[in-house]
């Protein structure tokens, strides 16, 4: 592997266990449409494409459903006050994810927050938990024209920090996450305790604790 020096990490799933407060806010939305909750784990299937694809999976009930446009639009408003009202109730840093962006912080590798999440709450999320201090820069899904799967953020990044697509890694916990970094030409590494099941993906390593990618990045030639 060529050195690494930058990461881009994404953030639900793979930063902060945000499932709960994420669910909470789906179910709050289901109830004010008249919809009866879903389970947890139903409604993690549906998270990682973004807010607006949440909304739609949440209000069908399914991963490729779209809801019609007048009770989306009421979901999306419902979601977005319920969720602004409960985003740290539960959410916290996975284990080793302070101390796995100190030693990458510590080791000179400059650190991006890429997420499909709006930049608004994710921001928001990073303040209140204390790790926004790690990140020169965060993009949400609504930053740029395109989020993940488009390679564009991560590019974005690599503009900013004047870097070549090799030199910098992807850590994710998604498919969108692999899909935006094999299209920008980074290495990825997925972690195994995030929204989907990762080993089927392919990504370039799997592990299972923020601390392993920075022993990953230290040691690379
Ligand atoms: O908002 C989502 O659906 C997922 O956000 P993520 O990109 O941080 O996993
Ligand atoms: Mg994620």
């Amino acid at each position: 592997m060529t050195s690494i020096s930058a990461v881009s990490l994404d953030l639900d799933g793979t930063l902060v266990d945000s499932i709960a407060d994420l669910a909470r806010a789906a179910n709050a939305m289901r109830e004010e449409l008249g919809l009866a909750a879903l389970a947890q784990e139903r409604l993690q299937s549906f998270v990682g494409g973004g807010m607006a694809l949440l909304v739609h999976r949440a209000l069908t009930d399914d991963r490729d459903g779209r809801a019609q446009t007048d009770s989306f639009e009421r979901g999306l408003t419902s979601f977005e006050r319920h969720y602004a009202a409960m985003l740290t109730d539960l959410t916290r840093p996975y284990p080793g994810v302070v101390e796995g962006l100190a030693a990458l912080h510590s080791q000179g590798i400059r650190l991006a927050c890429v997420t499909n999440k709006p930049f608004s709450f994710s921001e928001a999320i990073l303040q209140r938990l204390d790790l926004a201090q790690y990140f020169e820069l965060t993009l949400g899904g609504d930053s740029l024209p395109e989020k993940k799967p488009s390679p564009l953020p991560l590019r974005h990044v690599c503009e900013r920090f004047g870097i070549e697509a090799h030199r910098m890694l992807m850590v994710g916990d998604s498919r969108y996450d692999l899909e935006a970094a094999r299209a920008a030409g980074c290495p990825v590494a997925l972690l195994s305790y995030g929204y989907e099941a990762v080993a089927p993906l392919g990504a370039d390593w799997i592990f299972d604790n923020l601390v392993e990618v920075a022993d990953l990045v230290n040691n690379a030639p």
